[in-house]
């Protein structure tokens, strides 16, 4: 059995709906329908070029009492002392961890197997994410979708640890995902793609609700 015992602030158990988003617009306007725990998933920018659009992350995080992570620029997100980073097992390899945990960040680490879920143990996070429960288009995945079962499994073996699923996950099938037991869906296209954002947003936090303080 598993314990939760992290090394990084502890993330509740349930984080419920976790938008994925890269632009700060995306993160005012989904606070603002009452998302609780949110990202900031910005890819191929330098540090310089990220770095205002993470500081109004932080700050609009900061003003709903958010759990606003950042993906991936985990320097910045010490300096202007975010709530937490997202990382992934690429990540892990050049990201220092000690300085997150010193400088007082939860750490959420991306994992897609047994193995890569023995690595994301051993450093304690505060969440593990698991991915990808369904083909998705909105990243290029090197591996299978690991679909509905190998994520129940993964849940099970996870015990009180909390998790997030993550990969393809639509309004259809978020039902389905929650019934695993997994604590949190992590949506991208669900929310951005939508034909009505704003009732893709109320209906998702209606099954998976805001998460737990
Ligand atoms: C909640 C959540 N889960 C997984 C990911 C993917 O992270 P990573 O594997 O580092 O890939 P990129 O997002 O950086 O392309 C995530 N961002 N959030
Ligand atoms: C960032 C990321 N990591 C694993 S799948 C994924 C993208 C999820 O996007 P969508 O919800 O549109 O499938
Ligand atoms: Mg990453």
């Amino acid at each position: 059995m598993i314990v939760y015992h992290p090394l990084f602030p502890p993330a509740p158990s349930r984080l419920g709906l976790y938008p994925v988003v890269d632009s700060v617009e995306w993160i005012a306007r989904l606070l603002e329908a009452g998302a609780r725990t949110i990202q900031l998933r910005i890819k191929d920018r330098q540090d310089s070029e990220a770095e205002q659009d993470i500081i109004a992350a932080i700050k609009l995080g900061r003003r709903y009492n958010a759990r606003l992570y950042i993906n991936d620029y985990w320097r910045l997100a010490i300096k202007h002392g975010a709530y937490g980073v997202h990382l992934g097992q690429q990540d892990l390899q050049t990201a220092s961890l000690e300085a997150i945990r010193n400088a007082g960040l939860r750490l959420g680490i991306s994992t897609h197997d047994d193995r890569e879920i023995d690595v994301a143990l051993a450093t304690r996070p505060s969440y593990i994410a698991l991915g990808h429960v369904f083909p998705t288009r909105t990243k290029q995945m090197p591996s299978a979708p690991q679909g509905l079962e190998q994520l129940a499994t993964h849940i099970k073996r996870l015990g009180d640890y909390p998790t997030v699923a993550i990969g393809g996950i639509s309004l259809e099938r978020a039902p389905a995902v929650l019934a695993t037991g997994v604590g949190s869906i992590a949506v991208v296209s669900a929310i951005t793609q939508a034909m009505d954002w704003r009732a893709a947003t109320k209906q998702l936090l209606e099954l998976a609700g805001a998460g737990d303080e």
